[in-house]
Formats: structure tokens, C-alpha cells, sequence
């Protein structure tokens, strides 16, 4: 069979099946169209000031080394006047971490960034894996989750960078959107499908420039660029629910590969339809679910795909084609209003400080600090019940009333 030739620039043989469209491109035309996606997303979104200080946070894994190259290169080709430089948090995870952070020292000399690494130990006095030897693998995602969205704060605010972006991609967001949905919970939906999500009170706008780059788009850019990457997954136990959220949405790409793009649209098309005061609650909450409740957490949780899965990849493509002529509209049954008991009420959160560590939070106690009262009084188990819950459990209130209790009970 003829080799078939780009479809971009209809002359080079194509190498490449875009997870995205399915176009078939050659290795110079994918990079350069993966790159201007990327620059086409920053523009519409202003998302840089010229001249601006920006921290990456950098985890040495495949979203911010790509991140990292992708942003350096956009800020050379079309003078951006970026001052870059790599942020890394290191959460205190033998044969993980302390393997990671040496691709990133290695990046920062690739990149010609400056790096900073902060780490749990400092920050907090417990590593991850001492948090682990404490409370075991069972939720321990929750524990690093809430102090890596601080630390990613607290470095910038050390460096004076008022910017941080991150390497959350499409995938992440549709992931997302969907336990949002599952959760009905309206503001958290609205928040995470932002690009920036700002506080006002912390000064720190924290933003994903590759927000629509399918994972699988930038596994084939950081192959094809061979960029130096860390691909090992966390030694610690995956979260359930994003997990599941996750094969849910796979599952849905090989049937129809827009499907990440789609349920990434539909979360933005349904944060539009947010209610004023609802929104503004998110707004102001948004900044400390934003600081607290980022969209995705540790990407290790979900079973990312390493840089040695091309060829499954395209052949998973391939198999997609016949995949189409199965798909099957589904609809839902006429006149069954919504029974009001089962309509989520949303409550009004206050922005504020945690009096203990002023870091930005709706709760007198942030979520950091009351996980480190569980784990420094010697039970993780009250802490981390109350975090979870505060995802879970349907009302806010009780919420706030549990977490009341704790404290009490702690104090
Ligand atoms: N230890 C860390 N230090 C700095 N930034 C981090 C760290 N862990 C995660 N991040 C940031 O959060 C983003 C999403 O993190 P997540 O753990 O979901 O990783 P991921 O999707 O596997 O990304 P990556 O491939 O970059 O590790 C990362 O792309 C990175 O920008």
C-alpha cells in the first residue's frame, strides 16, 4: 500500500493519526499544529501580560515537560516577553519524586529555566511517606491533593510570581467536568472548566494553558520532540472516582474521539448557565476551591499512558473507524420533572483565611490544616473523613457542622 502523504502539507509521508480529528499528518506538521492549538488558546484567552513572571509547575512527568518546551518555544516564536521558570513540589515520595525531580533539574538545563523545589517536609514537617507509614495507602491522594495545591501557592509567593500554570490537558477537565456532573454540583463544574481560575485574596492566578491538548496529542508531541520526560505512576493508591470518571471518558473516546472536546465544551456551555448568585459564590469560593480544588488532582492517580504506547495508540485508533457505525443515540423519557428533594441546594460560602496558616479558605480551619490536626494528634482517620466528605456528602452544612465537631473534639 502507497504511503500516505500528509494531510496538511500534502507532500511529506504522514506518520501520525491525530488522537483529536484523525488527520493524518507528518511529524513536522503535528508539532507545528499541536504548538499553534496551544498559541491559539493563549491568545483568545489573553492568558499572558507581556513582561510577565511565570511559574510551571513542574512534576518531570509528560503534561509539564511538554508545557514547559511548548511554552518556551511559543515565547521565542512570537515574543510572549515571558520570564519562565520551573516550580516543583516535591511531596516527599522515595522512588518516585526523587526520581522525577531529577528529569525536571535536567529540563532546567534542556529549558535554560531557573528551578525552585519546595517540599512537604519543610512545608508542612510530614512527607507523603510518612504520611502513608501514618494513615496507610486509603486516601492518602486527599492528603498530598490539598497540600500540593498550597505548596504550588506558597513556592510562587516565594519567588514573587504572581502565575502559575500547570499541565492539566483536556482529559483532566473532562474528567472533571464529569464527577462534577455526577455530583451535581454546579459551582465546582463551573470552576473547574475555567483556564484561569484567580483569587483575589492570594494574588495568585493559576492557569492551564493546555486545556484542550487531548493526552494522548501530547504523548505523541513529547515523543516526537523526545523530550526528556518521567513517565513512572505514583507508588501510592489511585482515587477511586476520577478513576472511574476517567474509564468512563476513555471509554467514550474510542467510540467517538471527539467526546473529550465535547464533554469539555458542554462544561463550559453549563458553567455559562451557572446562576448569578451561584456564580458568584463559585467566584468567590472559586478562588479557594481554585486554590483548594483545582481541577484534577495527581495525574499519577489516574493511569496515565506512558511515551512507549504508540503503536497501541494508533491501533486503538484504527479500531475507533469501526467503532462510529455502533454509536447509538440515547434519550431520556419526556415530562419527569426533576422531584424537588432530589434538586441540590446550593449554600453561599464566605471567602476568608484560615486562622491558622492564612491560607485562602470558606472554613475558619483550611482543609491543609485540619488534615495536618489529624495527622499531628495522632488521627488521620477524623481528618480525612471530614475532607472526603466535604466532596461527597451532599450538604455543606453538615459538612461544616461535622467539621465543627472535629475541631472540637480535636481541641
Ligand atoms: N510535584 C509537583 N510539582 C509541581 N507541579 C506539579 C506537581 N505535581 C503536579 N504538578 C502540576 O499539576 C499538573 C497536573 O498534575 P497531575 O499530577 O495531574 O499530573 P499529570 O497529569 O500526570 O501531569 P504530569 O504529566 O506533568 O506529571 C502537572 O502537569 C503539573 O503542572
Amino acid at each position: 500500500m502507497a504511503p500516505t502523504t500528509c494531510f496538511n502539507c500534502k507532500e511529506a509521508r504522514a506518520v501520525i493519526i491525530r488522537p483529536k480529528n484523525r488527520h493524518k499528518l507528518c511529524r513536522t506538521c503535528f508539532l507545528e499544529v499541536f504548538e499553534t492549538e496551544v498559541h491559539e488558546t493563549i491568545i483568545g484567552t489573553n492568558l499572558f501580560c507581556p513582561g510577565e513572571r511565570v511559574a510551571i509547575g513542574a512534576s518531570g512527568g509528560k503534561d509539564s515537560t511538554v508545557l514547559a518546551a511548548v511554552l518556551k518555544t511559543l515565547n521565542e516564536r512570537y515574543g510572549y516577553g515571558l520570564d519562565l521558570c520551573l516550580l516543583s513540589i516535591d511531596e516527599g515520595i522515595r522512588g518516585y519524586r526523587d526520581d522525577s525531580l531529577e528529569t525536571v533539574k535536567r529540563n532546567a538545563v534542556q529549558y535554560d529555566m531557573p528551578l525552585e523545589i519546595l517540599g512537604y517536609g519543610e512545608l508542612y514537617g510530614w512527607t507523603m511517606d510518612q504520611v502513608v507509614a501514618q494513615i496507610g495507602k486509603k486516601g492518602n491522594c486527599t492528603y498530598c491533593g490539598v497540600f500540593r495545591r498550597q505548596a504550588l501557592d506558597r513556592g510562587a509567593a516565594k519567588l514573587g510570581i504572581k502565575h502559575v500554570v500547570t499541565g492539566h490537558n483536556a482529559d483532566d477537565v473532562a474528567e472533571t467536568v464529569m464527577m462534577n456532573l455526577l455530583r451535581a454540583d454546579l459551582p465546582r463544574l463551573s470552576r473547574g472548566t475555567s483556564i484561569v481560575t484567580e483569587s483575589g485574596a492570594s494574588d495568585i492566578k493559576r492557569s492551564k494553558p493546555l486545556k484542550y491538548a487531548y493526552e494522548k496529542e501530547i504523548v505523541l508531541y513529547a515523543h516526537h520532540r523526545q523530550l526528556d520526560y518521567f513517565s513512572t505512576e505514583c507508588i501510592y493508591s489511585p482515587e477511586a472516582f476520577r478513576g472511574s470518571a476517567r474509564t468512563l471518558i476513555k471509554d467514550l473516546e474510542k467510540i467517538r474521539p471527539s467526546s473529550i472536546l465535547d464533554i469539555v465544551k458542554s462544561g463550559e456551555d453549563m458553567a455559562a448557565l451557572v446562576p448569578q448568585e451561584v456564580n458568584q459564590s463559585g467566584k468567590k469560593c472559586g478562588s479557594t476551591a481554585a486554590a483548594e480544588d483545582d481541577v484534577g488532582g495527581c495525574g499519577s492517580q489516574n493511569g496515565r499512558t506512558s511515551g512507549g504506547e504508540m503503536a497501541a495508540m494508533e491501533k486503538e485508533l484504527a479500531e475507533n473507524e469501526s467503532a462510529e457505525s455502533r454509536e447509538t443515540e440515547i434519550r431520556l423519557p419526556k415530562g419527569q420533572p426533576l422531584n424537588v428533594s432530589q434538586q441540590k441546594v446550593v449554600k453561599k460560602q464566605t471567602l476568608g483565611h484560615c486562622e491558622r496558616c492564612g491560607y485562602l479558605s470558606s472554613q475558619r480551619i483550611c482543609k491543609a490544616c485540619n488534615l495536618l490536626d489529624g495527622l499531628n494528634r495522632n488521627r488521620p482517620k477524623t481528618a480525612i473523613e471530614v475532607s472526603v466528605g466535604m466532596e461527597d456528602e451532599e450538604s455543606s452544612s453538615t459538612l461544616m457542622r461535622q467539621m465543627e465537631r472535629t475541631q472540637l473534639t480535636n481541641s
